[in-house]
């Protein structure tokens, strides 16, 4: 059997905030890796980075040392445009609360990333993915007019239109119900499933990592270890393992 393609890695990533005493690495050194085609969640208790490594992979946060590779791009060593650019092209965001804009209607939200590169979308796997996600009566609709999971349901259409090398999804059920999340997460494993995508997901809940493929734990700024077919139990139990209070910042070394 081959090892599946890598379509994001970290190596050695660094991020440090601020300067002097008041510094902070919220990442320290972290190297990992999503194979392409896979669900990837990311644990830890708050405060251990894993917003912060999101954010460096998504490439809306630079590295402070290492590298971030989406597919063979270097992250770290593009200019603002560049990023912006493989934001737009290469990658899908879902977020808590859908950050959809309120003016747009739930069709022209979708469609967003396609208009502003002045691109048309392709209108049979749009069709196909409002089809699969049960929104195809809600495309009129101003996001203040859906529910919650109607909005996420939004966001992932939105996020899967321009089939993005990954799509990052930051606690994407932080917001809903229970069935709601549910769903969500099932939508997510389909993508997955039928589509071949690549999706990384931070979350606190381990009913929602255990719909992933692996688990990569992080603990104050480290990689902690990597969970292959997580259960909510063995999630549970590896959380348990690596202590769940707040985190004690790693100085930066003088
Ligand atoms: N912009 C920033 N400026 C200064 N410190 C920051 C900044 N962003 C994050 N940090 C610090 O970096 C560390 C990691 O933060 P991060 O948000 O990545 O953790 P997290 O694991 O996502 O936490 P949570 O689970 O609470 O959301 C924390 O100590 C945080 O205070």
């Amino acid at each position: 059997m081959t090892a599946p393609r890598v379509a994001a890695a970290a190596i050695g990533l660094v991020r440090a905030y601020g300067e002097g005493r008041g510094a902070v690495r919220a990442l320290d050194g972290v190297t990992l890796w999503l194979p392409a085609g896979r669900f990837t969640a990311v644990m830890g208790p708050s405060g251990s980075g894993k917003s912060t490594l999101l954010h460096c992979l998504a490439g809306l946060d630079r590295p402070t040392a290492g590298q971030v590779l989406l597919g063979d791009t270097d992250l770290g060593a593009l200019g603002e445009a560049a990023r912006t650019a493989v934001r737009r092209d290469r990658i899908g965001f879902v977020f808590q609360d859908g950050n959809l804009l309120g003016h747009l209607s739930a069709g022209e939200n979708i469609d967003l990333a396609a208009s502003l590169a002045g691109r048309r979308p392709d209108r049979g796997w749009r069709t196909e993915l409002v089809d699969r996600l049960g929104i195809g009566d809600r495309l009129r609709h101003l996001p203040g007019e859906l529910s919650g999971g109607q909005r996420q349901r939004v966001a992932v259409a939105r996020a899967l239109l321009g089939r993005p090398e990954i799509v990052v999804a930051d606690e994407p059920t932080g917001a809903l119900d229970t069935e709601s999340g549910r769903e969500l997460l099932g939508l997510l494993r389909g993508c997955v499933d039928d589509y071949g995508q690549t999706v990384v997901m931070v979350t606190h809940d381990p009913l929602a990592a255990s719909v992933s493929d692996q688990v990569l734990l992080l603990r104050d700024g480290t990689a902690a270890g990597r969970l292959a077919d997580p259960t909510p139990g063995t999630v549970l139990s590896a959380l348990g393992e690596l202590g769940t209070g707040g985190r004690r910042p790693a100085p930066v070394p003088s």
